[in-house]
């Protein structure tokens, strides 16, 4: 397998400083050459530039739109140029806003791909049913073809058309929906498994369903986007939204070894890594945790 990996080094998606440092500790952690020690050939692409816009007023509520829309826009064309060249995108980020660019840019490549979103939170609010106004908790509503009408063209948007059906997609790991998500969740029968399916089924039949639901064929390319807030707080701490009760180290290792098994992985993000919140334990086993998880998506097994 070649790999490509990207750092994306953004932050506005949230209002929290520290995701822009997620691809720096990954790198320090030493993911490049542990994944060339599972046999990989991997390239490290660097950085997508991140663009600032100023007096970026919010619009329609959501934040940062021109600095979040802009900086999309040269995530996918960097994903899309990576993918290319190599087999996978391994995106090293960044807030989860960072999704919006990585699958419109994988799409391109791979039009036909599904989205296996792992996470805490749904991250498919548009601008209105938002809380919070942070782009990082609506990636998907901008992605997501039955939403169109339901999202305002946001001003740094206007490169974006949506590219995945809702029935492309599966979520592993929820547990704190908004209901303006209930809603859309349930509207167009999104493929949720959240931990309380996860306690009812165990992790290997969800991974299963999950993966029969958006691909029963088991031909199509897979976006897997992990949010490292889907692990226990306990495992990954520096984070900016921690919920707890959250997937065990092993849940997330089959998972992500369940993905590699299929041999169709297009990309895997790895969003939401704030290394500049709680103290250095925190940051450390957050990156370690995190480099571990990363290297089962990429072939190593823990029966060898
Ligand atoms: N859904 C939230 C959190 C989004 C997290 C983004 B992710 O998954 O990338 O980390 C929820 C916001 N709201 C906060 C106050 C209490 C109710 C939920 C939002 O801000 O939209
Ligand atoms: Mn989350
Ligand atoms: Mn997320
Ligand atoms: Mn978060």
């Amino acid at each position: 397998e070649r790999i490509g990996v990207l750092g994306i080094p953004f932050s506005k998606g949230q209002s929290r400083v520290g995701t822009e440092y997620g691809p720096e500790v990954l790198r320090n952690g030493g993911i490049v050459r542990k994944l060339q020690n599972l046999g990989c050939h991997v390239q490290d692409h660097g950085d997508v530039e991140v663009i600032q816009v100023e007096n970026d007023d919010p619009e329609e509520n959501a934040k940062n739109p021109r600095t979040v829309g802009l900086t999309s826009k040269l995530i996918a064309d960097k994903v899309e140029r990576v993918l290319r060249s190599e087999d996978i995108c391994l995106g090293l980020g960044g807030d989860h806003s960072m999704a919006i660019g990585t699958i419109a840019g994988n799409a391109r490549v791979e039009p036909d791909l599904v989205v296996l979103w792992i996470d805490a939170h749904a991250d498919i609010n548009t601008p209105m049913t938002s809380d919070s106004g942070n782009i990082h908790g609506m990636p998907l509503a901008f992605l997501v073809r039955e939403l169109e009408s339901y999202v305002p063209k946001l001003p740094g948007f206007e490169w974006l058309s949506p590219c995945i059906h809702a029935k492309d997609i599966a979520y592993i790991g929820l547990r704190d929906v908004d209901a303006g998500e209930r809603k859309i969740i349930e509207k167009f029968g999104i493929t949720a498994f959240s931990m309380q399916e996860v306690d009812k089924y165990g992790i290997n039949e969800v991974v299963e369903r999950a993966l029969r639901a958006v691909d029963p064929e088991g031909k199509r390319p897979i976006h897997l986007s992990f949010d490292v807030d889907a692990m226990d707080p306990t495992l990954t701490p520096s984070t900016g939204t921690p919920v707890i009760g959250g997937l065990s180290l092993r849940e997330t290792y089959y998972i992500a070894e369940e993905v590699a098994r299929t041999g169709r992985l297009s990309m895997v993000d790895v969003a939401e890594v704030n290394p500049l919140l709680g103290d250095e334990k925190d940051k450390k086993l957050t990156v370690d945790m995190t480099i571990s998880v990363i290297q089962r998506f990429f072939g190593n097994r823990r029966g060898g």
